[in-house]
């Protein structure tokens, strides 16, 4: 399963760049370094190196060169990193002189953390947490990628694992001795104590409102109203760019237009969609189409209609937040809230309530449980072990005990320690080059 090959690629993206880093792993590091760049280093420490074309000894760059040797590197296995001028040529240049050394080819998206994994280097919730970290645009996603990375997961759940291996055992200790009197109720009646526990503190963990997934996914802001009522130019006014068209006609939208925003920290998608109305063109009506599949999708949809022409939002969903538009036209203040896209007046209220909102239901990174993956698995644990609680209820000592292992396997499964060869196909895919 663990290929052989000494494998490289770029880790630093590509493009122009003051410098890019070439990483390298695997058995052949050490003669990859030899020939290329005349030397293994001090481990750990950057040298600078003259960087050679094997073949014709003509100078490819002057690099920063680190060797990490193995068991104690990312990978686990002998690995370099050289950290080159960033420039098309000098890249292509280093990677064709490493693709030509014999068993070195370059490395498939999420290689070098499979082999660290593979090798004992990270449990699975922690690729998901380095995945989770490389994709994070916004300081609360990061907070809580780091804290996966960090062990967080893997650490709760490898401490209930110990708890219930410690359970099966006292169960198979009460079957083995079934006819020695008291020793085989103390025994059950304490595992069935501690199944009991860890199923109230795992069905604890998942009373969270799906906080962590939803950081993962962003906060989703519809903006929705009748025609003309401001949709656009409050988009664009949030975005702080021409994201959509606005004009006068009624009906301009079609499209649902989304801006990615950076809101305090959490991930917000605003989402301006057409104007909900009756009407005979068939590519505005599709546009409500899209709107209405938009409006399912909101954690919270900006109602818009304009202080000078009122359409009050569908009562009875506490999603909706009514606004009015447009309150530069008309003075008076009433209770509701207004804004002004074209003074500003308003918007701040706005983002502020907003910030509430998708904090309450993103949190700021502090979930345990990031993705369905490993809800799915805590709820077959927690399912199991009420199981197992219900059958020593009455006297059914190999069907809790049957139930533990299951418990036990879905714990496993999160951690990567059973069942894992799917999860890693799709998760590796999703990874770039070089990581
Ligand atoms: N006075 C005033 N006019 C505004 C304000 N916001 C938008 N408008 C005007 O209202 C008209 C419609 O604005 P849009 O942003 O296109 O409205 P919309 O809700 O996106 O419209 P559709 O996409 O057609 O549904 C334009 O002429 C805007 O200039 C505002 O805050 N004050
Ligand atoms: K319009
Ligand atoms: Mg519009």
């Amino acid at each position: 399963m663990l290929s052989t090959d000494t494998i490289f690629a770029p880790a630093s993206g590509f493009g122009r760049a003051a410098v890019a880093v070439i990483r390298i792993s695997g058995g052949g590091t050490r003669f990859a370094l030899e020939t290329i760049a005349g030397g293994v280093p001090e481990p750990r420490r950057m040298s600078l190196r003259r960087l050679r074309d094997p073949e014709t000894g003509s100078v490819l760059d002057e690099a920063l060169v680190v060797f990490f040797p193995g068991p104690g590197s990312f990978t686990g296995e002998d690995g370099a990193e050289l950290h080159i001028h960033g420039g098309a040529a000098v890249r292509a240049g280093v990677l064709r002189s490493l693709g030509r050394m014999p068993g070195c080819r370059a490395a498939e998206a999420g290689e070098f953390t499979r082999r660290a994994f593979l090798n004992g280097r990270m449990d699975l919730p922690a690729v998901e947490g380095l995945a989770d970290l490389i994709d994070a645009q916004t300081e609360a996603q990061a907070r809580q990628a780091l804290r996966q990375l960090g062990g967080e997961l893997g650490r709760q759940v490898e401490s209930w694992r110990e708890d219930l291996i410690g359970a099966l055992a006292d169960l198979e200790a009460a079957l083995d001795f079934a006819d020695e009197g008291d020793v085989p109720a103390s025994l059950e009646a304490r595992a069935g104590g501690a199944a009991r526990r860890l199923a109230g503190e795992i069905e604890a963990v998942l009373r969270d409102s799906r906080r962590g997934e939803r950081l993962r996914e962003g906060f989703v802001v519809v903006l929705a109203g009748p025609p003309n009522a401001g949709k656009s130019s409050l988009l664009n006014a949030l975005a702080r760019r021409d994201a959509a068209i606005v004009s006068p006609v009624p009906g301009t939208t079609r499209d649902a237009i989304e801006v990615a925003c950076d809101l305090g920290g959490l991930p917000v998608t605003f989402i301006d969609t057409a104007g909900l109305r009756e009407t005979e063109d068939v590519v505005e009506r599709e546009g409500i189409v899209r709107t209405r599949a938009r409006l399912d999708q909101a954690d919270a949809v900006l109602w818009l209609d304009p202080v000078d022409d009122p359409c009050p939002p569908p009562a009875g969903d506490p999603r909706y937040i009514h606004l009015r538009t447009k309150s530069d036209l008309s003075p008076a203040a009433g209770q509701d809230l207004r804004l002004s896209a074209r003074t500003g007046d308003g918007i701040p209220e706005l983002l502020d309530l907003l910030s509430r909102r998708a904090g309450d239901a993103l949190g700021t990174g502090d979930a345990l449980v990031t993705r369905e993956r490993h809800r799915r698995a805590l709820e077959r644990c927690a399912e199991a072990l009420r199981r197992a609680v219900d059958a020593l209820a009455v006297d059914q000592g190999e069907l809790a005990a049957e139930d533990v292992r299951l418990a036990l396997r879905a714990l496993g499964e999160i951690t990567g320690r059973v069942d894992v060869e799917a999860v890693l196909d799709r998760l590796f895919a999703a990874f770039c080059i070089g990581k």
